[in-house]
């Protein structure tokens, strides 16, 4: 990989490489852009087959936080980092203090958060060293709540959109991935009066939600031929591809997952083709990044949860977008993302800075 030829092409801004010895840290900061503010985004622990393959996931991931906070209406650009390691044996209080550090030297051009391997009380280690560092137990903490809301106002927009009616009582949800954010949609789904199917790999999970929201359980393979509604992904990445589009008897697909689409342009035209209405992710996703982003300026719940509201008027956005130019919905949050930055570039200034 020539990384400063890929960077080039993706325009990303900086790429800094972190190791501390003693610690066994080894980190991979990415800010991809910061037109809009500092870069806010997650850091990933993860095994890591080699050091390219990490570089490539921070630069690819803090590019789509870009676009994810410009979409979301965030005063915030786009980044992310990685740490190479095995997040149930590496973790150590000194190696988190460690990349604390590196954060920190920063000076506020990087906010870190959680991504992936990453919890909260890692979060609050980070914190000991570093101011730059969000959903912190005492502030935010968990964003799959957060996340959730989020993506339970934005399938109310798709359900207006595909319906004429925002309500999802007496509609059929099919939710993959009974994770975190998976869980605490079906409990809005349920508490709306819609009739939810779901499927999970663990037996345990597809239980409990079972027995607390009534839910029909499918094995995994199943859930894409479904008779349902709206079918929700909220486990992994691109589900939407050759094989499972064509099962699909969905009018609209709107999830948690990120990078639904295999293939963005060509997944995204098949779904527009065959008339299925897609939430494009990173838009619908947006309420934890909204959530964590409050505590920049201290922290108010209610304030945090009044902007994840916004969800429903931006994915309404996105589908206006995409009717007026003829284009996929995933091709309208894009430009949507990119309209903002440009905009914003172009503002000018009468403040003079000594
Ligand atoms: N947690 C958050 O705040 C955010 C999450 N997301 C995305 O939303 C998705 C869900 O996130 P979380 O709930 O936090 O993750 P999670 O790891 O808690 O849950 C994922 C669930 O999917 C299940 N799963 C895995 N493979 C499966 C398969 N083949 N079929 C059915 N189920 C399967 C897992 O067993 C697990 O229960 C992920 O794609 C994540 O990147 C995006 C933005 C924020
Ligand atoms: O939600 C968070 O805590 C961090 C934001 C982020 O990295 C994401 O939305 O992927």
């Amino acid at each position: 990989m020539n990384i400063f030829e890929y960077m080039n092409n993706n325009e990303h801004e900086q790429l800094v490489l972190c190791q501390d010895e003693k610690s066994g840290l080894k980190a991979i900061i990415a800010i991809h852009d910061t037109t809009l503010g500092p870069a806010l985004g997650g850091t990933r622990m993860w095994t890591y087959n080699s050091e390219e393959e990490a570089i490539e996931d921070a630069l690819r991931l803090s590019r789509g936080m870009t676009y994810k906070n410009a979409a979301a209406g965030l005063n915030i650009g786009g980044g992310k980092a990685v740490i190479m390691g095995d997040p149930n044996s590496d973790k150590s209080e000194e190696m988190w203090r460690a990349y604390g550090r590196f954060v920190q030297s920063l000076n506020g051009r990087y906010i870190t958060a959680q991504d992936v391997g990453v919890k909260v009380d890692d979060i609050d280690n980070i914190n000991l060293e570093t101011e730059h560092v969000a959903g912190l137990q005492s502030k935010s903490g968990d964003p799959s709540p957060a996340t959730a809301y989020g993506v339970y106002s934005g399938v109310k927009a798709v359900a207006e959109q595909v319906w004429g009616d925002s309500s999802l009582s007496g509609k059929t949800v099919a939710v993959q991935g009974l994770g975190s954010v998976g869980q605490y949609l079906c409990g809005h789904l349920h508490e709306e009066g819609a009739n939810i199917i779901v499927t999970d790999i663990y037996q345990e999970t597809i239980d409990k939600v079972v027995s607390q929201y009534g839910a029909k359980a499918v094995e995994p393979d199943e859930i894409y031929e479904q008779e349902a509604d709206i079918f929700a992904p909220c486990a992994l990445g691109a589900i939407l591809n050759d094989e499972t589009i064509p099962k699909l008897k969905v009018k609209a697909v709107a999830g948690a997952a990120n990078n639904q689409l295999k293939d963005e342009k060509v997944h995204g035209e098949e779904l527009k083709k065959r008339g299925i209405a897609h939430a494009p992710d990173y838009v619908l996703n947006a309420g934890g990044v909204m959530n964590v982003s409050e505590e920049i300026s201290g922290y108010d719940k209610d304030k945090a949860y009044r902007k994840i509201a916004t969800i429903y008027d931006r994915i309404k956005k996105c589908f206006e977008i995409a009717k007026r130019d003829d284009i996929t919905t995933h091709e309208a949050a894009n430009r949507m993302a990119e309209e903002r930055i440009e905009a914003i570039k172009n503002v000018k200034t009468s403040y003079v800075r000594y």
